[in-house]
């Protein structure tokens, strides 16, 4: 897999020996929400450069046109299994070793910022940790962003069972092309209509350790979001999710044997329980000052 597992707690374990975790300055920059001021951050510097090897290129799957979603929604792909669960976990250890000073709570989830603070006049760049850096090669490796124009910043968020991210657009000082990696917990995604009936156009589960990426009317004219719920109706409820995604949770499962309470209506439905989500958006900051 292109994140080598290895490399990774090998990373992991020089952090700990330099007394900390991967620094992190954070503030809001998703969607509309005004930045909050970076939150104090008192970890170390970031670990050097080069203690995390590159991914191998041929064990992940490359983006291409068969992770399109199909429907009327352009421009949205899928890959399933993007990571495996020795990456994922090795991931989230890395993440849950960030002290919680450097995070940023929000009233529906939690988030830290890194590689600078997108502003209009241009982001101040700072360095990302090992393990965010691996996972833009790894983009960059999979075709999602170009060798000329990487991902220069990630934004983690956290999200505890019941909490989302409310419908918003990631704006102007990106790259008009996202990438959203899920880890621990699947959830439902939806694409809204940019108005008072925010009708929905694309709605959609995400398995963890999948990747997500989408452009075109999908960044500029539509609004997404990630539904504030404690679970989520099973992938084939959602017409837009491949079979692959379906695979994930098969009817013997045991994730899908909890009854909606969400839709009482909806009697036979059975929805899979949240549990702690963290996501990586990964994106590239248009403006860097030097
Ligand atoms: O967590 C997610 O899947 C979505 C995050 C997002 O939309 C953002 O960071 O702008
Ligand atoms: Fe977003």
């Amino acid at each position: 897999m292109a994140l080598d597992f290895n490399a990774l707690l090998a990373a992991e374990r020089t952090r700990r020996r330099h007394g900390g975790a991967a620094p992190a300055s954070a503030s809001e920059a998703a969607g509309r929400s005004p930045a909050p001021p970076p939150a104090p951050c008192r970890s170390p510097p970031p670990p050097a450069v080069g203690e995390y090897c590159l991914p191998e290129r041929q064990r992940r799957a490359a983006m291409s046109e068969a992770h399109r979603i199909q429907g009327e929604v352009q421009a949205v792909f899928h890959v399933a299994d993007w990571m495996d669960e020795g990456e994922e976990q090795g991931l989230l250890r890395c993440i849950n070793s960030i002290p919680d000073d450097c995070w940023v709570q929000l009233r529906s989830r939690r988030l830290l910022q890194l590689g600078g603070t997108p502003l209009p006049q241009g982001m101040q760049p700072e360095p990302l940790p090992s393990w965010a850096s691996a996972v833009c090669d790894a983009l960059v490796a999979a075709g999602v962003f170009s060798a000329e124009e990487p991902p220069n910043h990630v934004l983690v968020n956290e999200y505890l069972p019941g909490q989302g991210i409310a419908a918003h657009r990631d704006g102007p000082l990106y790259l008009s092309r996202v990438a959203i990696v899920s880890m621990g917990s699947h959830c439902t995604f939806q694409f809204v209509s940019d108005d008072v009936e925010r009708r929905p156009h694309l709605q959609t589960l995400l398995p963890r350790r999948g990747l997500l990426v989408f452009e075109g009317d999908a960044y500029e004219k539509l609004l997404h979001e990630v539904v504030a719920q404690h679970a989520d109706l099973p992938p084939q409820h959602h017409p837009s999710i491949r079979q692959q995604d379906a695979s994930e949770y098969p009817p013997d499962s045991g994730l899908a044997q909890t009854p909606s309470k969400e839709e009482p209506g909806m009697a036979t439905t059975e929805r899979i329980p949240r549990e702690r989500r963290v996501s990586l958006t990964v994106r590239r900051v248009l403006r860097v000052l030097s």
